[in-house]
C-alpha cells in the first residue's frame, strides 16, 4: 500500500517504521505548515494525518477532494468533524478518525463504558478522569479525555458535560497533567467516602497508537465511507 504521511513529527516518524515492517511504501512526507504538497491520487491508497490541531480539517479535506481515503489521528480540531464528514461524503471518499488508535485503549474505551453503565444508579461516587502526556502537546484535555468522558455522559444521566480542571457537580472533571516524555496515561476514576474504583491505561511508547493507525488504513484502502476504530477491530477479530 503507498501512503501519505501528514504530519512527520514523533507520530509520523513512528507509523513510517511499522508501515515499512509491514511492507507498505511512504510516498509523500509533509513535514510542516506547508501551503501546497504534491498529493497524487494515483500513487496513494491511503493518508495518514498526525499534525497539529490547526492542520487537520484542511489537510484531510484536500485528500477528500483528490479521491485519497483518510486516517485521522490528530486531537484537537472534532469542531469542524461533522463538516469533515460531509465533505468526505461528497466527494464519495473514505474517512476514520480515532482520538486513540491503540488497540489496549479501544478495549479500555469498551470497559470504560461497561463500568460506566454498572456506576450509573450508584450515586454516592463522583467520576472524574485524569491524562498525562509529555510537555509538548499542543491541546489539553487530550482527545482521549473527551472520549472517555463522553462515554461516560452518554451512560450515566446524573452527568451531562465535561471540563478541564473545575466542574459543576453535573460534569465530569479532567485534569490535564504534562510530564517530560509520557507517552499517554488515562485514568478514570470513581470516589465515595467508603472506597475509590480506578481504571487505568498506560501507553509505554507510540508504538500501539501507529500500530492501530497503519491496521485502521490497511482496513480502509478501497473502501468508501465514515468508519471508526470498532469497524476496524471488528474486521480483525472476524479475519
Ligand atoms: N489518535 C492517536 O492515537 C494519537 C494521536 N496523537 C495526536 O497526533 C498529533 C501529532 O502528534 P505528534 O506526532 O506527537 O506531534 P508532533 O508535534 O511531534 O508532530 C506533528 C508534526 O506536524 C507538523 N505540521 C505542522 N503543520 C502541518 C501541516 N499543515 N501539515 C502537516 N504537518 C504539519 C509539525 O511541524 P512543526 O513542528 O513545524 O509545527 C510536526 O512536525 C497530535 O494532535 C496528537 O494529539 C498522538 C498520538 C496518538
Ligand atoms: O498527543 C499525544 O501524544 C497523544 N494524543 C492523543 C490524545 O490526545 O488522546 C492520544 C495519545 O494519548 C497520545
Amino acid at each position: 500500500m503507498n501512503i501519505a504521511l501528514l504530519g512527520y513529527g514523533k507520530m509520523g516518524k513512528a507509523i513510517e517504521e511499522i508501515a515499512k515492517k509491514r511492507g507498505h511504501s511512504i510516498v509523500l512526507k509533509v513535514e510542516e505548515d506547508i501551503e501546497n504538497y504534491d498529493l497524487d491520487s494515483s500513487k496513494t491508497d491511503v493518508a495518514i494525518d498526525f499534525s497539529v490541531p490547526k492542520a487537520a480539517f484542511k489537510n484531510i479535506t484536500t485528500c477528500f477532494k483528490h479521491g485519497i481515503p483518510v486516517v485521522c489521528g490528530t486531537t484537537g480540531w472534532l469542531e469542524d468533524y461533522e463538516k469533515a464528514k460531509k465533505i468526505c461524503e461528497e466527494n464519495n471518499s473514505a474517512f476514520i478518525y480515532a482520538s486513540n488508535f491503540s488497540l489496549g485503549v479501544n478495549v479500555f474505551f469498551e470497559l470504560n463504558q461497561k463500568l460506566a453503565n454498572m456506576m450509573k444508579g450508584l450515586e454516592d461516587y463522583s467520576v472524574e478522569i485524569e491524562e498525562i502526556h509529555h510537555v509538548q502537546k499542543l491541546d489539553a484535555p487530550s482527545g482521549t479525555a473527551i472520549t472517555l468522558a463522553e462515554q461516560i455522559i452518554d451512560k450515566n444521566p446524573r452527568v451531562d458535560g465535561w471540563q478541564l480542571d473545575d466542574a459543576e457537580k453535573d460534569e465530569i472533571p479532567i485534569y490535564a497533567k504534562r510530564v517530560e516524555d509520557v507517552p499517554g496515561t488515562h485514568t478514570v476514576t470513581y470516589d465515595s467516602s467508603i472506597d475509590k474504583i480506578e481504571i487505568v491505561h498506560t501507553a509505554k511508547s507510540r508504538q500501539g497508537f501507529a500500530l492501530g493507525a497503519v491496521v485502521a488504513a490497511e482496513y480502509l484502502k478501497d473502501k468508501t465511507g465514515i468508519f471508526t476504530m470498532k469497524d476496524v477491530l471488528a474486521d480483525l477479530f472476524e479475519n
